[in-house]
């Protein structure tokens, strides 16, 4: 069914565009063929019209999200009140994804990024930016013995422990691989981060780990889930026992977030969906048809920055705040969503096919400049 859709709108796109290079034979039969089997395809661009209508009815205004809760600049401010943030991931495969969360919390403008990551990562990590604070604290199977491994687990608790709290949002799982023994410590740092109140935001490897254990997050509303498209439908099919609904997304992950006991869902793609199993809301501006690696790991450093702001925000109770949603999670959500979009889109500007990562890191800067000037 959904293939015979497909098949429809292409025919009915192709059968567009002859129509239209043949307006000269308008008179002619075959022309008045063309126009009956559009209209007889009919039904298939109504369909498509309901699906846009649909996310039409969420979008919202993230620019004006941005503004409000992005923190004035001024020379009153300390180190650290713009944002602590830390990414809990980085292996032996994969160096690149956390430094692209971190080094991307510091260009939306957070005061310091950590990096808790292998041993094998970590001199690697440095070696990108000095900007950033590594921990080579993470251990792999293939270096602990078995009979260590209790020891060494709670060592590594007690090494992220001791920075837990001054943290503003942990990033869990850019780059984090899927070792067995890393990932018992993870879920570890996870209960601690919710005994201390301390916001997360999952993607990556840490969704692998979480969508089988999601009594990890289950009720915390300081959760924040970033899935791309097999990181969503893994979701979907493990807590809703059901495949992906593409015809009613908004529905679906706003009855996700809800059997999650209302974790905040960032679904990432052509537009990026929003819900906290109260309300949905789609960002669907800016973006770029490059898809180049990386750019979920923008979107995961960006999402913590925003988070910890739209909490400072909250908590401020500025009376002169005109959001009309007071989830800190959400806010942080769209914000982050709606900067990466835009870095993505004028990164692409300039470099078109050859845009990469790296690129649109280098815009995030001008990106919210732009959307909130510092001065
Ligand atoms: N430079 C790096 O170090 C990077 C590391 N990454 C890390 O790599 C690990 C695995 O993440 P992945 O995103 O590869 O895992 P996924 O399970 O999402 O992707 C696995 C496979 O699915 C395919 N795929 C992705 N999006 C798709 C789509 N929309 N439709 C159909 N197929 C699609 C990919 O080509 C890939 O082969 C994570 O830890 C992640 O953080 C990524 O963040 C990319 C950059
Ligand atoms: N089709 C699309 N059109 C426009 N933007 C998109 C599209 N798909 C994804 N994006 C944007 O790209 C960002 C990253 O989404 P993506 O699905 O590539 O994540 P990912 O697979 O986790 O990336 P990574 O390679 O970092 O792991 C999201 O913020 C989303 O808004
Ligand atoms: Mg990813």
């Amino acid at each position: 069914m959904v293939l015979m859709k497909h098949v429809m709108s292409s025919q009915q796109l192709s059968l567009l565009s002859y129509a239209n290079n043949c307006m000269l034979m308008a008179s002619s039969s075959v022309y008045r063929r063309q126009q009956f089997l559009i209209r007889s395809l009919g039904g298939g661009i109504d369909h498509s019209r309901n699906m846009q209508q649909d996310l039409r009815s969420v979008e919202v205004d993230a620019e004006s999200v941005i503004r409000s809760i992005t923190p004035a600049l001024d020379l009153t401010r300390h180190k650290g009140q713009a944002g602590k943030i830390a990414v809990i991931g980085g292996c032996r495969e994969y160096t690149g994804a956390p430094y692209f969360a971190a080094i991307s919390a510091l260009k939306i403008g957070a005061d310091l990024s950590h990096v808790f990551c292998t041993k094998d990562a970590a001199p690697v990590i440095k070696s990108y930016s000095p900007e950033l604070i590594v921990h080579p604290v993470l251990e792999e199977s293939y270096s602990v013995r078995e009979e260590d491994k209790k020891f060494i687990s709670s060592k590594v608790l007690a090494e992220v422990d001791k920075w837990m709290e001054r943290f503003d949002c942990l990033v869990i799982g850019p780059g984090l691989g899927r070792d067995p023994f890393l990932l018992d410590c993870v879920s570890e740092i996870i209960r601690h981060a919710r005994q201390t109140n301390v916001p997360i935001v999952i993607d990556g490897d840490g969704l692998f780990l979480v969508t089988n254990n999601i009594d990890l997050v289950s009720g915390y509303a300081l959760a924040v889930l970033t899935p791309n498209v097999n990181e969503y439908k893994r979701l979907v099919e493990k807590v809703l026992s059901s495949e992906v609904n593409d015809a009613d997304a908004t529905q679906q992950v706003l009855s996700l977030a809800k059997k999650i006991g209302g974790v905040t869902i960032l679904k990432k793609g052509k537009s990026d969906l929003i819900s906290d199993g109260d309300t949905v809301k789609s960002v669907s501006i800016y973006g770029s048809p490059r898809r180049c690696g990386g750019q979920g790991d923008i979107l995961s450093g960006s999402v913590a920055v925003f988070l910890s702001w739209a909490r400072q925000h909250i908590k401020a109770a500025d009376p002169n705040s005109n959001l009309s949603c007071k989830n800190p999670a959400v806010l942080g959500c769209i914000a982050g969503s709606a900067m990466m979009r835009k870095a993505a889109s004028v990164a692409f500007s300039h470099k078109k096919r050859s845009t990469i990562t790296g690129d649109i890191i280098e815009f995030l800067g001008k990106s919210l400049e732009d959307i909130c000037p510092a001065t």
